[in-house]
């Protein structure tokens, strides 16, 4: 079983910018915990501090409890999808990921069982530049699980899925959170996060707003997600923008 994803205080500045300013929360083995927030919430920001792709200013990103840099077996650890994007347009799907197999010391039988469970095993032959952008979705997940990883992390999984799409990734997810996975998926599709997930974090200007059950959400007040959401992110809380006195006006 793995130890999840703890979050401590975790700060990125760039410059005047802070892009996330002391964020805290855990995300739990065993369920779906969405990862919510508006544009330049720094969602991405700390995704990528937590897969060891951005070096944070202060405070901590842990994956089974240790640094991404640490981990013994990150693939093992650890499946991430940032982006559906950087797959090779000539390759076949089931090529693209048997060289990722291959890279990550992953046996080939391998290749089969991820193609199988994300649902691409009949167009695995076919060349990824004429997959639907649902297609490219599901390889991209099929690639995060080829080292069978107790946490998985998903930017906007649901971007470019039609509602059946929608509805298989949905079912797939929560069976890999009830398989002992910790799963953490971003996603601005409140609708969708709301069928899909048990706890949501959410974060807007650089700061956490919300973390916890998503029934606790939404039951506390009656409100839906998006109501919730937009009460938690309104402009003038989630408004910090470092420097915008100093910036040049436009126009
Ligand atoms: N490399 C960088 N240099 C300077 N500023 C950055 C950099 N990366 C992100 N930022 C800024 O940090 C803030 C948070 O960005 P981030 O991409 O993490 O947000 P996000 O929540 O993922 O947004 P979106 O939903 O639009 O993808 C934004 O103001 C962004 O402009």
């Amino acid at each position: 079983m793995n130890a999840g994803v703890t979050v401590d205080g975790l700060t990125k500045r760039y410059g005047a910018v802070t892009a996330v300013d002391g964020v805290t929360f855990e995300v739990e083995p065993g369920v779906v915990t969405g990862f919510l927030g508006p544009n330049g919430a720094g969602k991405t920001t700390t995704l990528r501090m937590l897969l060891g792709l951005v070096r944070p200013t202060a405070g901590t990103a842990l994956i089974d409890g240790l640094r991404y840099a640490e981990l013994d077996a990150p693939r093992k650890a650890v499946g991430a999808v940032l982006e559906a994007t950087g797959f090779h347009p000539g390759r076949s799907g089931r090529d693209h990921l048997r060289i990722l197999a291959r890279a990550g010391g992953i046996p080939r039988a391998r290749v089969e069982e991820v193609l199988d469970r994300v649902g691409l095993a009949e167009s695995a032959h076919r060349r990824v530049g004429g997959y639907s952008l649902g297609m490219r979705q599901r390889l991209g997940l099929a690639g995060a699980l080829l080292g069978d990883p107790g946490v998985l992390v998903l930017d906007e999984p649901a971007n470019g899925l039609d509602p059946a799409g929608m509805a298989e990734l949905r079912e797939l997810l929560r069976d890999l959170a009830g398989e002992g996975r910790t799963v953490l998926m971003s996603s601005h599709v409140l609708s969708e996060v709301e069928q899909t997930v048990d706890r949501v974090v959410i974060v807007a200007g650089g700061t956490l707003r919300y973390a916890g059950p998503l029934a606790e959400l939404t039951g506390a007040k009656g409100e839906t997600l998006e109501a919730a959401f937009l009460r938690l992110t309104s402009t003038r809380d989630s408004d910090p923008v470092p420097g915008a006195a100093t910036a040049p006006a436009r126009g």
